[in-house]
């Protein structure tokens, strides 16, 4: 694989950067997987058949792990490009020397029923229903313009470049083949193979169309004909506008913000199992030219039900519906705790490795595969595991039988270490410590598990986890508060963490309590980059990594939900409606935001700070609604 750069994260300054900033790509989704579609019209990121699965087009970490194009022959830089109102279709307008060109992408889904069937409150079609299918279609709007397809998969992250071979007499198809998989190229466009790579070029008037299909379904299955790829496109709005019609989105100003991530974060969802990936991507830096890369196309318990929470309050109660059947089917570790992460089938093992053939994003190296975050303690997710549920019962006003063992074993579970040290809600890499914000969510464990006692009936455990939930608040303001009454990152230091921001968003202390507005404020003030929340300084935190990384997107919105519920308000708004201008072109968030360069950092898109955006629109449209929270 060719590196592009001159040393590892030193890109010559000659030549800019082959690689398109992270936030100008495009998202599409068919809920088993996911594509990155550059500004350019390339495909540079997707993974067949699911989420994580080896890439076949993986030129977001090596120019040479392939890609596919289609566009306008000879111009890189569209006119335009945004979604089909209500979808996770894209569109994109070319001015040409010559004329104009629509093109429409969408991975296949559906089919749905007619608008006029789209009612809110009934269960949405079985949705289940990805084609397999990448369907690119071409419209001349005026005048001429030249339309070109490149279409060069790289199998298995970039290792085994294809095979192809033509399918039929009219080289209208094209077999490539790699890694033991088989994918299938269909258009009206007459197709050349170049070695790894097959090529059209036609010239297109006013009016007429083209299109271009890949397929990795059983049977490679493709469209008929234009009109029917045309109609999968359509399909694929439809099904998009009718899982958006079940959402109870406010109507407030920031509705299309609040579309916009709900339907991302739809597109994070593995339906088959209901479980979430925290990206679609793998090894984005969080550092520009570092280390910080991780492989986030996984289920962590902490990312889904935070997740779920967050689409409760649109009215989207499907998904934590699935999700519950998922952690009621994943098999527990020997103690009967939840693993933190798995995989996207409920996978155990996740077992990390390193891919040193690609160049990694402009130079980030390593590419990481898998993540030895899966067997590590961290203490907060049987209290992220709790809410969640108990959320879902008060929702849903039933407790399904089989989820009662899982709230006693993580209760338990809870009980048992919530005195004990952990590598925390970051994951960090160095010397388990007594995180302030693990702890915290196990006295949301206790709590909740309390709460669903006694919804439950159950009259001998309700009093002993609420029992359990005091003393560990007890513990936590007695050892986690330092002597200017700010919430620590761990017992044995007074440095800051914006983990500590959920005392506010699970409300462990009241909006009125001094050490929380102490907390928060002092976050404001001492952990943030030109306004935007660092989740640590990494100069006083030993997280095992090495380099600076930028500010955490899911930090900065945990802050305006915990200025609404102090009542600062005003402030609240302020560094929401700064959030929603950084923002990529297509209403999209990465994991981080580098304040100093306006680039967004880390995988993408990125469902934490997509949820936590909904968290922060929903705390400040409740209280301008009702005055309190
Ligand atoms: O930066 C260190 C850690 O980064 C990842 O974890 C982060 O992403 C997770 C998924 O969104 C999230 O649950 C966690 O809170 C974040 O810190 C990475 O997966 C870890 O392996 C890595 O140590």
């Amino acid at each position: 694989m060719s590196t592009g750069h001159d040393g590892p994260g030193r890109f010559s300054s000659a030549a800019p950067s082959p690689f398109p900033p992270i936030e100008e790509y495009a998202y599409l989704s068919d809920c088993h997987t996911g594509a990155l579609l550059a500004p350019d019209g390339s495909v540079d990121w997707l993974c067949v058949p699911r989420f994580d699965a080896p890439s076949i087009f993986g030129s977001l970490l090596d120019r040479e792990a392939g890609t596919f194009r289609l566009g306008p022959d000879n111009i890189d830089h569209p006119t335009s490009r945004h979604y089909t109102p209500g979808t996770n279709v894209l569109e994109t307008t070319w001015r040409t020397k010559s004329g104009w060109l629509l093109v429409r992408d969408a991975l296949v889904i559906g089919p749905a029923p007619p608008d006029d069937e789209i009612n809110p409150h009934t269960r949405p079609p079985v949705d289940d229903d990805a084609h397999h299918l990448l369907v690119r279609t071409a419209h001349c709007l005026e005048g001429t313009v030249a339309v070109q397809l490149i279409c060069e998969p790289v199998f298995g992250y970039g290792h085994t470049p294809a095979e192809w071979t033509m399918t039929g007499p009219q080289r209208h198809a094209a077999d490539a083949t790699g890694a033991g998989l088989t994918v299938r190229l269909a258009t009206d466009l007459t197709l050349g193979i170049e070695g790894g790579r097959v090529r059209a070029r036609h010239l297109l008037s006013t009016g007429e169309h083209a299109w271009c299909a890949l397929s990795w379904a059983a049977g490679l299955a493709v469209p008929a004909d234009g009109d029917h790829a045309r109609a999968l496109v359509d399909t694929t709005c439809r099904y998009w506008r009718t899982w958006l019609a079940q959402a109870r989105i406010p109507d407030h100003r920031w509705r299309d913000p609040l579309q916009r991530s709900a339907l991302a974060i739809k597109g994070l969802t593995y339906v088959p199992t209901g479980a979430t990936v925290a990206a679609p991507t793998t090894s984005l830096p969080e550092t520009p030219g570092g280390a910080r890369n991780w492989d986030y196309r996984y289920t962590w318990m902490r990312d889904t039900t935070f997740t779920l929470r967050a689409l409760h309050w649109l009215d989207l109660d499907w998904e934590a519906e699935e999700f519950m059947q998922f952690i009621a089917d994943v098999q527990p570790t020997e103690d009967g705790s939840l693993q933190i992460m798995y995989g996207i089938d409920g996978r155990r093992e996740l077992t990390e490795t390193e891919l040193p053939d690609l160049s990694g994003y402009a130079g980030a190296r390593p590419v990481r595969v898998g993540n030895a975050a899966y067997s590590q303690r961290q203490n907060d997710v049987y209290g992220a595991v709790l809410d969640s549920i108990l959320l879902h019962t008060r929702r849903s006003q039933r407790l399904p039988r089989r989820l009662w063992p899982l709230v006693v074993s993580q209760a338990e579970a809870a009980t048992r270490i919530w005195t004990q040290p952990d590598q925390g809600i970051w994951e960090a890499r160095g010397e388990p410590r007594h995180y302030v914000s693990s702890k915290l969510m196990c006295w949301v464990a206790l709590d909740r598990a309390a709460k669903l006692a006694v919804l439950r009936g159950d009259a001998d455990r309700a009093p002993t986890w609420a029992h359990t939930a005091e003393q560990i608040r007890d513990d936590i303001l007695t050892h986690g508060v330092t002597t200017d009454g700010v919430l620590r990152q761990h017992y044995d230091t007074d440095a800051l963490d914006a983990s500590t921001l959920l005392a506010a968003n699970f409300r462990f202390l009241p909006g009125d309590d001094k050490r929380l507005a102490a907390t928060v404020n002092a976050i404001a003030e001492d952990l943030t980059e030109n306004g935007f929340v660092l989740r640590y300084r990494t100069d006083q935190t030993d997280d095992g990594q090495h380099g600076k990384e930028g500010t955490f997107l899911i930090c900065s919105f945990w802050l305006v939900s915990a200025l609404a519920h102090i009542g600062e308000l005003q402030r609240a708004r302020d560094l929401m409606e700064r959030l929603l201008r950084v923002k990529s072109p297509l209403g999209l968030y990465a994991e981080e935001y580098d304040a100093h360069t306006g680039r967004h950092l880390g995988n993408f898109p990125q469902a934490f700070s997509h949820l936590a955006l909904i968290g922060a629109a929903e705390s400040i449209i409740l209280a301008e609604r009702t005055g309190e929270l």
